[in-house]
């Protein structure tokens, strides 16, 4: 389904005054695309990518997935304010995918294991899913070392178990947040055609967020954020007024 972020502000309180990180942004991202943000540091980019994860709720404005009111600020509708409930929660669990800057996977477990937490997250054997988890860890390039500890793989190869795990519960929007910060330039445009590769196989709506355009070749659309708003609509990108 396709993702749309519908006039989207995010206001923070800073003092005295505030700080409007993200300003009236509207976007769709198509199903099984994916469209890459971009921005100098302070834009607003890890902001609107938290409004998008469900994390934070917005000033105002929505999130959807498909016809789905995910995201709201607390009177705008049956799931507004969800930021912080259960639902969300199940929710992000559910049909959202993140992959976090720093890949976040549990020192003392596998590569296949913390692909199979995922699947204990949601109530079930973590065993339930190996297959779903084998095959993701093939997807990615590296069924050799899914017996292999965090700690034993490169800076990429943790980043790419950690793209797989996001994609465990077959997420339909997938959110990735400066995944080439620590890697080399070559490096860095792998796990970019990783990503979209992976975007166009699973179906999944997809918002790369990224300091690097020298990277991004393979995406289907960039934008661009300039002090919280979207400046021009960029190449390929589904941007509205
Ligand atoms: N929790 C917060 N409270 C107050 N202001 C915040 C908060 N988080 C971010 N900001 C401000 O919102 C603006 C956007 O920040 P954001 O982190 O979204 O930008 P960014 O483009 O992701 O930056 P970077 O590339 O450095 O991560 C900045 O002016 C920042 O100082």
């Amino acid at each position: 389904m396709d993702l749309m972020l519908d006039h989207i502000t995010l206001v923070y309180p800073d003092g005295e005054s505030t700080v409007t990180a993200v300003d009236d942004v509207s976007l769709t991202v198509p199903a099984g695309t994916t469209t890459a943000v971009l921005g100098p540091s302070g834009s607003g980019k890890s902001s609107l990518l938290a409004v998008a994860a469900t994390l934070t709720t917005p000033t105002s404005g929505e999130v959807r997935i498909g016809d789905d009111v995910v995201n709201a600020p607390a009177d705008g509708g049956p799931t507004a304010g969800s930021a912080v409930s259960a639902d969300a929660a199940r929710l992000r669990r559910d049909r959202i995918g993140i992959v976090f800057q720093q890949p976040q996977l549990i020192a003392s477990l596998t590569a296949l294991e913390n692909l199979e937490l995922m699947s204990h997250l949601r109530g079930e054997r973590p065993s339930t899913h190996r297959n779903r988890a084998l095959e993701l860890l093939e997807a990615v390039g590296l069924r050799d070392v899914a017996a292999k500890r965090p700690g034993q793989l490169s800076g990429g190869q943790r980043q790419r178990v950690a793209i797989a795990r996001a994609l465990m519960n077959h997420p339909e929007v997938l959110l990735v947040d400066e995944p080439t910060s620590a890697l080399d330039h070559s490096r860095g445009i792998q796990i970019i055609e990783l990503v979209t590769r992976l975007t166009r196989e699973t179906g999944a709506a997809t918002i790369v967020v990224t300091h690097d355009e020298a990277t991004l070749d393979s995406v289907d659309a960039r934008v661009h954020l300039a002090d919280g708003r979207l400046v021009g609509a960029g190449e390929g990108a589904v941007a509205r007024a």
